[in-house]
């Protein structure tokens, strides 16, 4: 963390130039960096010049530990505004008691490298007259805890005290049923960061597909003024989606990993095939997870990885009810949780991931049946 700063901290930007009243045009070139806010009235400080500048801001929120799906979010929004905030904030109200808050991988110096190397990335796109408008990152919100919550230390527990924002019923479906306060933390730290960036526009990734749901319905609910994009899931060239938790994987237990990517491509093609019913689309995905974890008993514990299924659903993209049948004309979501178990035993000089695979790994994954005429 050591360059981590309590106030703000100041590279020589446009956008830090006209936090200090020196306005410069658009034209006259774009921040070459970013500043790293603590606290929220600096922020706010700078987010009303860029108002009064015209200038729009796409934000990104993060729990850090940023990968190159982070970074497609971000890529996504320069192409459609000046400004892009992105915020690193591990979020203690959406972890559960029992769950990996202190765990939670967290690479504060990498994170900034990769945002310094993308705003670079993004001045070379707009010298080179790229067609679309490529904004820059001017802002890393990154705030401690008693920021994000003054009144009093967050509560984990489910009846726990607080000013939260609960979205139901779709935050107790699909992650919400194993992760209790998952989704009222996640609503909530997003109300706040919200209304501290007051952003154009906010972008999220489908690889957390009921969070995309849920952000879009508190965006409506609430009436707030911001626009939610969705930007699709990177994923490694095997089809693993990638994920900040994936560092805990290792070589074996990314491998079988895969079979929740597997399982729903089999359950996608059973659809593009012709099917509808839940039992021939699921059914498909569940014949691959029951094969594949049958292989992996069949070996020693040096060799397998076990996992469990927590659920494979097939849903209503709005609100995420389970459907016995797919309207064509809709489309539906199809989406999985995996949870990787630790390996029982591991091999001399085996790449077991951060942690040696003793850390347990949740996978999710979706994809959308798309609708068809
Ligand atoms: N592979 C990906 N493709 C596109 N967006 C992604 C991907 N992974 C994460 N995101 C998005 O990045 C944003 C921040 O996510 P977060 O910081 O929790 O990272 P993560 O990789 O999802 O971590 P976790 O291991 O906690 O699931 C979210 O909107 C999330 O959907
Ligand atoms: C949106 C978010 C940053 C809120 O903490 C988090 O849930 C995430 O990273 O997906
Ligand atoms: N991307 C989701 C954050 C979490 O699992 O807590």
């Amino acid at each position: 963390m050591s360059r981590l700063v309590t106030g703000v901290r100041s590279f020589s930007t446009a956008a830090s130039s006209m936090l200090a009243g020196v306005t410069s045009a658009r034209s006259a070139g774009h921040p070459s960096s970013f500043q790293v806010f603590r606290d929220v009235p600096q922020l706010r400080q700078l987010r009303r010049q860029l108002l009064r500048n015209d200038r729009s801001v796409g934000f990104v929120p993060t729990m850090g530990a940023l990968h190159e799906g982070h970074l497609s979010l971000i890529r996504e929004a320069a192409r459609e505004n000046t400004d892009i905030f992105v915020s690193i904030f591990v979020n203690p109200t959406q972890f559960g008691v029992n769950e990996d808050l202190s765990s939670y991988p967290r690479t504060w110096d990498s994170d900034v490298e990769k945002l310094e190397q993308l705003n670079e990335e993004l001045a070379k796109a707009t010298a080179a007259g790229s067609d679309t408008p490529t904004g820059r990152i001017s802002a890393i919100f990154a705030p401690t805890s008693k920021v994000m919550y003054p009144s009093m230390p967050p509560s984990s527990e489910i009846d726990g005290d607080g000013s939260f924002v609960t979205i139901t019923p779709l935050s107790k479906k699909l992650e919400g049923g194993s992760r209790p306060v998952f989704f009222r933390g996640v609503a909530t730290v997003c109300m706040k960061l919200f209304n501290a960036v007051t952003p154009d526009r906010v972008y999220f990734g489908q690889k957390d597909i009921q969070q995309t749901v849920i952000i879009k319905r508190m965006v409506q609910d609430f009436l707030i003024g911001t626009e939610v994009r969705i930007v699709s899931t990177t994923r490694e060239p095997t089809g693993l989606a990638l994920s900040s938790r994936n560092v805990y994987l290792g070589e074996r237990r990314r491998a079988v990993g895969l079979t929740i990517y597997k399982a729903l491509k089999a359950a996608d093609e059973a659809y593009r095939s012709g099917k509808t019913s839940r039992e021939d689309i699921l059914g498909a995905a569940r014949s691959v997870t029951k094969r594949v974890l049958a292989e992996q008993e069949a070996l020693s514990p040096t060799e397998r990885a076990l996992f469990e299924a927590d659920y494979i659903s097939l849903a209503d993209p709005d609100t995420l009810d389970e459907l016995d049948l797919v309207d064509r004309s809709k489309g539906a979501v199809l989406s999985a949780a995996l949870k990787m178990a630790p390996l029982e035993e591991t091999k001399p000089g085996e790449d077991c991931g951060l942690g040696d695979g003793k850390v347990a790994v949740r996978l999710i994954d979706n994809i959308i049946l798309q609708p068809q005429q």
